[in-house]
């Protein structure tokens, strides 16, 4: 568990391994949630791997919620924690608007990639119009009236009816994330559309999602992973939005293959 100022705002992240290393993996995650998600992977993972994991502004322990911010904001911080770190080249994994931010950071720093993986994320996720809606029912509601539906896409039925303390602890990790901070996330995500940048992606891609992914559903990946010059795609099965959480091992498989090959 450390801390860093990046941008004027405190960022919470944890590096396991070596910045340096060959093997590095940046993991950005999604909205709504905050870099625990990633943790079951780890067991999975191999000790060769190195790891950087953080809290994206507004998210789990990061600072940043008070002020709205935008999509380039969250690249500028991804951007600044690698140079704070001396990262010089990773591999970025994004989870849906981390993958959204991982598109972003290609766009503005190339020069940081090894290589890249998209999870359940595409260059734009839903419409403005969901978003827009999204966002009057939590600054009316709060984050309590949007969790039922975000567990309804985060997880698939089965783990609702085999997990559910697992559930109940991601829905507070949900609800327990800051209203403010939540907000300005969907307005990044309502502002955001990356097509004109996947044709530019000349690193080695690998696009996955859950077959079950009620807010990036595997048709809408696959059109992604097609803009991208030589991407692979993959489903993992019996799995929703967070691969990480519901399909560690299958994930875990899918990125040990990615990174070592080539
Ligand atoms: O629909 C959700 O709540 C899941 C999601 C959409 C974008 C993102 O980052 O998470």
């Amino acid at each position: 568990m450390a801390f860093t100022s990046i941008n004027g705002n405190v960022v919470h992240y944890e590096l396991i391994g070596e910045a340096k290393a060959k093997n590095l993996i940046v993991f950005s995650n999604g909205l709504g949630t905050d870099f625990r998600i990633w943790l079951p992977l780890f067991d999975e993972l191999g000790d060769d791997v190195s790891v950087l994991l953080y809290d994206s502004r507004g998210h789990g322990l990061s600072g940043g919620a008070e002020k709205p911010f935008g999509m380039a904001d969250l690249v500028s911080d991804l951007a600044g924690l690698c140079d704070a770190l001396g990262i010089r080249k990773a591999t970025f994994c994004g989870l849906s608007v981390g993958g959204l931010v991982c598109q972003g950071l290609w766009q503005a720093r190339p020069d940081l990639f090894r290589k890249l993986v998209l999870c359940d994320t595409a260059p734009r996720i839903a419409t403005a119009e969901i978003w827009s809606e999204r966002m009057s029912m939590i600054e009316s509601g709060g984050l309590e009236a949007a969790a039922d539906g975000a567990m309804q896409r985060w997880f698939t039925p089965v783990f609702h009816e085999e997990q559910k303390d697992a559930l109940a602890g991601y829905r507070l990790m949900m609800t327990r994330q800051s209203k403010a901070g939540y907000l300005s996330t969907c307005a990044a995500l309502r502002d955001t559309d990356f097509s004109a940048v996947l044709p530019t992606i000349s690193v080695p891609t690998l696009f996955v999602v859950g077959d079950q992914d009620g807010s990036t559903p595997p048709e809408v990946v696959e059109k992604g992973s097609t803009l991208v010059p030589g991407a692979r795609f993959e489903v993992i099965e019996d799995c929703a939005h967070i691969p990480s959480v519901e399909q560690p091992e299958a994930l875990a498989a899918l990125l040990q293959d990615f990174i070592r090959k080539g």
